[in-house]
């Protein structure tokens, strides 16, 4: 995106409200997401990344609007047409009691196969890719159950990545991992994402991160798009101060012209 090539939209999102019961989250937001490119979604706690998201999934129907997936509404999908284009990592994902890492990664080729627990050769070799690609290939058959919170937060990216979708959406895929393997796992989704091309929408907090990884930022902030561009035009003092009441350094990396953000402050902290 950055070298201005050339971007079609994958995904549409038009006039989408959304949210839990009566209580209306997000309010006719309008968004797109072009192919290809990764897109972070950033905003403070409780501002609608995730409700977006599972609704860009098709997890949760919209209360109206609709959300178009390769100009076909997402409605429209059944759910083996819907996973054999989107893979999702939710925030907090759970795995059936008793099963192995390998088991859980091999759940991943559900729309390719003809039912649970009947894998071709060419599932096996997904899988055994998959678990090998996020270093777990030593923890296949341990218990999920059995594995750390990091290690398990492998296993699930290796599930997304056995679904071999086109479009991948992770929630906050870094949390429970130590520095090296947030790092690592934000290197593998620009690996799969150079490489396999594929489109990845991924909610992150650490904004420098986010900065660095993600072609375009959605800013969210109550419910609303507040801001969507590069990470150079979303990331200013202005955003910095209107949606997440911090102030910072902003510096451009020399290589990358990415923005870095330094001597992050709370807002509070710098009127004193
Ligand atoms: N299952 C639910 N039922 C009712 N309200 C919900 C539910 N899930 C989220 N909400 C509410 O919707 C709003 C947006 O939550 P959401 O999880 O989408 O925000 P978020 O930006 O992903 O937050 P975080 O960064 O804390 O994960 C919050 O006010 C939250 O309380």
């Amino acid at each position: 995106m950055e070298g201005g090539s050339r971007m079609s939209t994958i995904m549409a999102v038009q006039h989408l409200s959304a949210g839990y019961g009566r209580t209306t989250i997000i309010n006719d937001q309008t968004l797109t997401i072009e192919a290809g490119v990764i897109t972070g979604l950033i905003g403070p706690n409780g501002s609608g990344k995730s409700t977006l998201l599972n609704v860009m999934n098709g997890f949760r129907a919209p209360l109206a609007g609709r959300v178009l997936l390769k100009d076909r509404p997402l409605s429209t999908f059944n759910h083996k047409q819907r996973a054999a284009e989107i893979a999702c990592l939710t925030q907090h994902p759970v795995a059936p009691e008793g099963i192995t890492v390998a088991e859980l990664v091999s759940y991943g080729r559900y729309c390719h196969s003809k039912g649970l627990g009947w894998l071709r050769r060419r599932d096996q070799i997904s899988v055994t890719e998959a678990i090998s690609t996020v270093h777990l290939t030593a923890f296949k058959d341990t218990l999920v159950s059995e594995l750390s919170g990091g290690q398990r937060q492998r296993a699930f990216i290796a599930m997304t990545l056995a679904q071999n979708s086109p479009i991948m959406m992770l929630d906050e895929p870094t949390t429970y991992l130590d520095l090296p393997n947030q790092l690592e796992t934000l290197a593998l989704l620009r690996q799969l994402n150079q490489v396999h091309k594929k489109t990845i929408i991924v909610v992150l907090h650490d904004l420098n991160q986010a900065a660095t990884y993600c072609d375009q930022l959605v800013c969210m902030t109550q419910g609303r798009v507040n801001a969507v561009g590069t990470p150079k035009a979303v990331l200013t003092h202005e955003l910095l101060a209107t949606a997440f009441h911090v102030s910072a350094d902003i510096e451009l990396n020399a290589n990358t012209q990415r923005p870095q953000l330094t001597n992050c402050q709370p807002m509070a902290a710098v009127a004193q």
